[in-house]
């Protein structure tokens, strides 16, 4: 049961101020943060893995981020807009460095691998890859493994009609078995293909709900 909690944060690059609130929280869901171009998606989303220095306190499932970052990284899987990866090693590699750090299985990162139609290009080298198998590469290195909580940030860019509903139908499976979703997106996520439970916004360095 998600239940993720941020207090009194404050995060600035040098002198300049993205986030400062005091107090946000959600449960279980589907949750779509919108918001302008700079306005802070990626850096609140960083904020909550661990990526970026910032000032605050952010708690999953009661597991406090500084605290104990071991054990709150294994609740939470976040998939970056544009991943980078090193483009010499292949995208089995790939699966099998997360399949390792996840404790996934091997035939489960190749179900997915097959869902999102990448299979016949697992051996082959990242930097031959599109730019929308790269990102369906990244989904499928952010569902391998077994996590509460997962962070995908603009999911849809560059993949085409075919995989965003196959990507759709495995939030659907995964929020059934309890998981819960942040994700952000500029393109609108259609309420019958996917069921959002609170839309929020970043406006004026705060989250805010709309
Ligand atoms: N590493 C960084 N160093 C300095 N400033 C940064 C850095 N990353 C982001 N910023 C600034 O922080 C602000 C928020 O950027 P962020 O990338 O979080 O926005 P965003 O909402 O994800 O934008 P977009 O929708 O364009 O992806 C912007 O003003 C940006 O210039």
């Amino acid at each position: 049961m998600t239940n993720l909690v941020l207090q009194h944060i404050s995060k600035l690059y040098g002198s300049h101020l993205v986030l400062q609130f005091d107090h946000w929280e959600i449960n279980k869901g589907i949750y779509w943060l919108k918001g302008g171009n700079g306005t802070g998606k990626t850096t609140l989303f960083r904020v909550i893995t661990g990526q970026t220095p910032f000032n605050g306190t952010v708690k999953l499932n009661n597991i406090d981020l500084r605290q104990d970052p071991m054990a709150f990284r294994s609740q939470i899987s976040y998939a970056e807009a544009e991943p980078q990866y090193p483009l010499f090693i292949t995208g089995k590699e790939l699966l099998d460095f997360y399949g390792d750090t996840r404790k996934g299985t091997a035939a489960e990162a190749m179900e997915l691998a097959r869902l999102f139609e990448l299979e016949a290009f697992l051996l082959q080298p990242i930097g031959s890859y599109s730019s929308g198998m790269l990102k369906k590469l990244s989904l499928v290195c952010a569902f391998i493994g077994d996590v509460d909580f997962y962070i995908l940030d603009e999911p849809l860019i560059t993949i085409d009609v075919a995989s965003a509903h196959k990507l759709y139908e495995l939030i659907k499976t995964k929020a059934a078995q309890g998981k819960s979703f942040l994700l952000s997106s500029h393109q609108q996520i259609d309420p019958e293909k996917l069921s959002i439970d609170g839309v929020f916004e970043i406006r004026d360095k705060q989250i805010v709900a709309c």
